[in-house]
């Protein structure tokens, strides 16, 4: 009866967790429709307004941010003449019109998206000194270098500023001496400084506060992926200076931790400025991750060099120390330039490593979370996870890391059901820990739905066109959905005749259990018909998430160990009330990696012709085409199949973007096709004869395929 009850409960409760995720896409909308409204409101005012005299010199409407506004040219001027920036992105032009009116603001933006533009141009335009709090020194470091490369006097107060430099920035708060206009800090100095305090306090006594940016603010909330307890002292800012506007800036916030941050910063009158999580020009992928580590660094390898040949940057994920040194350490062996990177390094060696990297001298870094926020490589071609990340949001920062430059990049994970209870070991003490987990395990777990759907629905976004920018959709694998109900009870009385005998098993073991009984030598267990090693290992997880068994935890002196018992939901399984389904591969797409490995070691060449072919599509719409239109995936399909007509374009990329762009890509074709190889295949050691196209003539005649790549790989 109370087990009847229970199993009701829970699914009550996950049809809520259900409602509440569309709750929360509806709450976007309205958002977005009330900011609207507001705006058309005040447009419709400043237009009637307008035929009165007395209100000719009106220049914007309040709240129409997009409008005229009295400093719009020095805004140009400094936009263009100091930050050398052409033209604006989504969002940043009304944002800093917001912050300029004195308002409190909140900024959702994507990685890479360009926010600091928007706190650190206003700050140069107000009078004064404009104060921002950082997470992390290597992230001010590179702020603070940044701008004073383009002239912007920016210092940092730290642990690691010198007695003069601070002197210096005192005497500027306080008495407005020197040129100061912005000052970083971390979290700490706010809430262990007395002293900072009382010199901000005398600034902005003076009136020369001129605005508070919090940077990474969703560190605020500890629904965010990041809590840190010191980004909650942050509330006294608008407490002592009310009047001094606060910008807030995230790349990822649920609308739950939006409201948690601005409830803790005290800026709930903010203006929000939320634009879209997509980020169009990263091409996600899961791949089957195999159990043999040599085969998994194999993938990687092959990845590395088939898809990015010339030595592009990337990043390799690991989740321990000891992988990230091991992983290295056989990729360099491999030919490929990479090392490793973790918090257990000494700072030194750390920043060594980092600046190798970010000067082009090593190709890949094999990192912990640890090489986290701060990273603004602009031109990081791969984010790899080499284990799976413990939450959605993680694996969208880490993986934006990718293509901050707007053009095309990989985001690979690879997954294995094995991979999850180290992972759960990890997080089950964290608030949502678990629940954040097991989101990200039915993101790799998925075989057919879009990737990026799932970020949309995840951050409570409505849906957009994945535009064929992640495997699901590029190329589906072909599945069955095969009732595994049999099989999962026969786990469930397994792992019940062992808690009755006080016996558990993790999930390695309990596979191993099954196998074992599967060969015959199991005793009284039923035989588990039909299932390899990994499709049990999947269905197990399965049954994780769908509650029909549970993760257990102990501690033991050295590691917590992650157990399976039964859930909550057995008893609905074994009266037939639920069914079990679960998604098999007929063909993998496991065999792209060798048609990779293939392309790495033979078609180097080929490799040339479809960077020729990038740089014919780029050169097309100055130098921007193919970002966010085209996959590197669909690029390389157009390269071989050569569509000649509208109609075979379209079904290579679909509809929305033949109409769009159609006629241009079919027009880069043929010129491309011009400069085709006899007979269309080459081999190591050819030559291409490069015949010159119109916008191609500078282009060198002959290029002899470079065989060297393949003693790289
Ligand atoms: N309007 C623009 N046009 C061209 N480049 C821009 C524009 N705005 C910003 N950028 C550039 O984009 C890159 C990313 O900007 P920024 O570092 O501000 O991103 P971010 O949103 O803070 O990203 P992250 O969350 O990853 O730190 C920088 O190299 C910046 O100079």
């Amino acid at each position: 009866m109370e087990d009847d009850i229970l199993a009701e409960l829970l699914n009550v409760e996950e049809e809520l967790e259900e409602v509440q995720g569309q709750i929360r896409v509806l709450i976007s909308r309205q958002d977005k429709l009330y900011e609207k409204q507001s705006e058309l409101k005040a447009l419709l005012e400043a237009c009637q307004g307008s035929e009165s005299p007395s209100n000719a010199k009106v220049s914007a409407p309040v709240e129409n941010w997009a409008g005229s506004f009295e400093w719009d040219k020095e805004v140009d001027d400094i936009r263009f003449n100091v930050f050398g920036i052409s033209e604006y992105r989504v969002n940043q032009c009304e944002i800093i019109n917001a912050v300029m009116s004195g308002r409190d603001v909140l900024v959702i933006m994507a990685a890479g998206g360009g926010k600091s533009l928007c706190y650190q141009l206003p700050a140069i335009l107000r009078n004064g000194v404009a104060l921002v709090v950082s997470p992390l020194l290597s992230l001010i470091q590179d702020q603070v270098m940044g701008l004073s490369a383009l002239g912007i006097p920016a210092s940092m107060l730290t642990s690691n500023t010198s007695k003069e430099d601070e002197k210096m920035i005192y005497k500027a708060l306080e008495k407005g001496e020197g040129e100061l206009k912005i000052l970083y800090v971390t979290p700490e100095k706010i809430s262990k400084s007395k002293r900072f305090m009382s010199k901000l306090e005398k600034c902005h006594h003076a009136g020369r506060l001129s605005l508070i940016s919090i940077d990474e603010a969703h560190c605020c909330s500890q629904w965010g992926h990041d809590f840190r307890p010191d980004y909650k002292n942050l509330s006294i800012l608008k407490t002592q200076f009310p009047s001094v506007p606060m910008i807030a800036l995230t790349a990822t916030a649920t609308q739950r931790v939006q409201t948690d941050l601005m409830e803790m910063l005290h800026i709930s009158k903010c203006v929000k400025f939320v634009s879209t999580v997509n980020r169009p020009n990263l091409f996600y992928e899961v791949r089957e991750k195999s159990s043999a580590a040599k085969v998994v660094i194999d993938e990687v390898t092959d990845f590395i060099c088939g898809s990015y040949p010339n030595k592009e940057s990337g990043i390799v994920y690991c989740f321990t120390r000891k992988e990230c040194e091991q992983v290295a350490k056989e990729l360099r062996e491999r030919g490929i330039l990479a090392d490793h990177y973790h918090a257990d390094m000494d700072a030194n060696e750390r920043e060594r490593v980092h600046l190798r990297w970010s000067n082009n001298r090593i190709q890949v870094i094999v990192g912990t979370v640890a090489f986290g926020m701060g990273i603004n490589k602009p031109d990081v071609r791969f984010v790899i996870h080499h284990s799976l990340s413990k939450s959605m949001e993680t694996y969208y920062q880490e993986s934006g890391r990718a293509g901050r430059d707007g053009l095309p990049a990989d985001c690979l994970l690879f997954f294995r059901p094995g991979d999850v209870p180290r992972q759960s070991s990890m997080v089950f003490y964290e608030n949502s820990g678990l629940q954040n987990l097991y989101d990200i395990v039915r993101f790799c777990q998925s075989k057919r739905s879009c990737r990026r759907n799932a970020f949309f629905h995840h951050f409570g976004e409505p849906l957009q066109d994945c535009n064929g920018m992640c495997d699901n959709c590029a190329h589906p694998t072909e599945t069955k959905e095969v009732d595994a109900s049999t099989q999962a009870k026969i786990i469930v009385s397994l792992l019940k005749e062992m808690q009755e005998n006080d016996q558990r098993a993790t999930m390695l073991q309990l596979v191993d259990k099954l196998k074992v009984n599967s060969r015959g030598s199991g005793g009284a267990t039923p035989t588990i018909p039909d299932l390899k090693r990994e499709e049990l290992e999947q269905l197990i997880v399965q049954l994780v998430l769908d509650r029909v068994l549970k993760e257990e935890f102990q501690h033991t002196a050295y590691s917590t160990n992650a157990y399976v018992t039964i859930g909550p939901l057995w008893k609905q399984l074994v009266q037939g009330k639920k069914m079990v389904k679960l998604e098999i591969s007929v063909n993998s797409r496991g065999s792209r990696t060798n048609i990779k490995a293939v392309k790495c070691k033979h078609l180097a060449g080929l490799e040339l012709k479809l960077d020729d072919f990038r740089k014919e599509l780029s050169s097309c719409h100055g130098g921007i085409f193919p970002h966010a239109v085209l996959s590197t995936q669909q690029i390389s399909t157009l390269s071989t199949e050569r569509p000649d007509s509208l109609e075979q374009l379209e079904k290579l990329i679909g509809k929305t973007k033949t109409e769009k762009y159609g006629e241009r890509i079919l027009d880069c074709i043929r010129q491309y096709v011009e400069t085709e190889v006899p007979n269309g295949s080459v081999k190591e050691g050819d030559s291409i004869q490069h015949r010159p196209t119109k916008r191609a003539k500078t282009k060198k005649a002959l290029i002899n395929i470079d065989t060297s790549e393949d003693e790289q790989c």
